[in-house]
């Protein structure tokens, strides 16, 4: 889950671009890098890490520029080698910068169709290089050396056709403008918005939350439909067309429970009520399927299940505490690289109030249970604390299917509810009781924000797949390439070779 932004303004864009990522670092910790143009000259700085250690002010000079696009990544295909950070360049045609969150389900066929039909280099194992360089292929087809505003749009037709997966993208064409668009099922989020300058003009921002938007000042215009273009030309003049032949909106619906942040709306959802809702279907099934429960108290596990934790104690009747601390320095634990490190940092970034704990028969909530990393070890604190009994609710259903649209998860073994009942994950994560949200209930409470919605993307709890190209042989291949031991070798490998 990446988090993309592009600025097109009459001054440099180098410090918003900037603060925009540290704005949506919560979507990638890994690399952060930002493309900017000047004239007809692209500056492209990018480094693994968070992009307060990638950027120093030195480097920011350097990347001079009225437009430009930024990324922080959370890798979902390849590694987590330098390389594949983003934004990603190819010079022709014309000079184009991309910027990609999401994940392509046709990678391996597209790849041999850009070397053998269209005879272009992929030197990684990212999808985004290929989507980049499908666009690039197809641009170049308009074989002029001045382009329309039509015939980008035409290029972005023609990647609908070719592509599959979840896409939402910035491309910065030197010297020309910049374009944002989102794949037909428009699974990833994306917005633009309006700054209204002294002078009368006007600046154009992108970005996948709206929330970027908000920090710099930039009006919420609305989403980027699915399918649809938006072009910005480097004067500062706004285009937008659809481009696909047909369309099926379909937002995932993680989005709303663990990844974007509460302060954003998508789709015309708030994220923030979204999670409120949830709290209270999931505090509604409490009281229906356990009148007679003894819950003392209700604690949220910081961050994410704040906001529905605090509704569910409301609904209850129950108190709400904050029995664990966030150690603020330690970032996402669910989005960082490997087993091992996740664990750790789980220990390092909660720790528990004993008073809140000892003697009382506790309720701990959080918006979902992926691997059980952080369940298993927050359940063990909360007993440690002194903790009757220690019951788990999670606002989101069980996770129980791998997710193939820019969600690092790709391995169902790796999933603590996959082939597992509620009471076996309730077993292994150690609780006294466990509540799951049903999935109808997590619908209902996504959905109420937008009722155009008729479909959320909820492959990882229902195994239903909505761009229609995924079978199990697809998610073998997945879950053998990607699983966290896979991935550890890889990254081992690309670091030994890079010594
Ligand atoms: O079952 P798991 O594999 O542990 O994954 C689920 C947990 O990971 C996330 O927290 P994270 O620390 O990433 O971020 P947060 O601070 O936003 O809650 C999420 O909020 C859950 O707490
Ligand atoms: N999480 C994402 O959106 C990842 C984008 C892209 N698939 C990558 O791995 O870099
Ligand atoms: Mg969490």
């Amino acid at each position: 889950m990446c988090g993309i932004a592009a600025i097109v303004s009459n001054q440099n864009v180098n410090q918003d671009l900037y603060d925009a990522l540290t704005v949506l670092q919560h979507r990638g910790q890994d690399a952060a890098g930002i493309a900017t143009c000047e004239g007809s000259r692209l500056h492209l700085l990018k480094d693994n890490g968070l992009t307060r250690d990638v950027f120093s002010s030195r480097e920011m000079l350097k990347l001079q520029g009225n437009m430009g696009i930024a990324h922080v990544r959370y890798p979902t295909a390849g590694c987590t080698s330098l390389e594949e950070a983003q934004p990603f360049y190819v010079n022709s045609p014309f000079g184009l910068a991309l910027a990609h969150n999401g994940n392509l389900t046709n990678t391996e066929e597209l790849k041999i169709q850009v070397f053998v039909d269209d005879q272009r280099h992929i030197n990684t194992d990212s999808d985004s290089e290929v989507l980049l360089n499908v666009f690039a292929h197809e641009l170049q087809q308009a074989g002029k050396l001045t382009l329309t505003i039509e015939d980008v749009f035409k290029a972005v037709g023609a990647v609908h056709k070719r592509c599959r997966g979840a896409y939402a993208v910035v491309i910065m064409i030197a010297g020309f403008g910049i374009l944002g668009f989102r794949d037909p099922h428009g699974i990833r989020p994306i917005v633009f918005g309006e700054r209204k300058n002294e002078d009368g003009s006007k600046d154009f921002m992108i970005a996948s939350e709206s929330v970027a938007l908000d920090v710099l000042d930039f009006r919420l215009m609305r989403d980027i439909a699915p399918g649809e273009a938006v072009f910005i030309e480097a004067s500062g003049k706004l285009h937008t067309k659809q481009c696909a032949e047909k369309t099926n909106h379909c937002p995932c619906i993680f989005e709303y429970v663990y990844f974007a942040r509460p302060d954003s709306i998508i789709d015309n959802i708030s994220v923030y009520k979204a999670r409120m809702r949830m709290g209270k279907k999931l505090a509604k099934k409490i009281q229906k399927d356990w009148s007679n429960n003894d819950i003392d108290v209700v604690i949220p596990i910081p961050d994410t299940s704040r906001t529905s934790a605090l509704q569910i104690a409301h609904e209850l009747g129950v108190k709400f505490r904050e029995g664990f601390m966030k150690n603020r320095y330690i970032g996402r634990t669910f989005i960082m690289p490997g087993q091992t490190m996740r664990k750790k940092s789980v220990k390092q970034k909660l720790n528990a109030i004993s008073l809140e704990f000892c003697g009382k028969n506790v309720l701990l909530v959080d918006d979902s249970v992926v691997r059980g990393t952080t369940s298993e070890q927050i359940i063990q604190m909360a007993r440690d604390a002194g903790a009757k009994k220690v019951y788990f609710a999670s606002a989101a259903p069980p996770v129980r299917y791998p997710n193939v649209y820019g969600i690092d998860m790709p391995a169902a073994h790796e999933l603590i509810a996959h082939g597992r009942t509620e009471l076996e994950v309730c077993k292994a994560i150690g609780a006294d009781k466990l509540i799951y949200q049903d999935l109808d209930d997590l619908i209902d409470a996504v959905g109420k924000g937008n009722p155009n919605i008729k479909q959320f993307d909820t492959s990882c709890f229902s195994h239903e797949y909505i761009t229609g190209d995924i079978d199990d042989e697809y998610l073998a291949r997945i879950e053998a390439l990607r699983n966290d031991g896979a991935q550890e070798q890889r990254n081992a490998a690309h670091k030994t070779a890079h010594k």
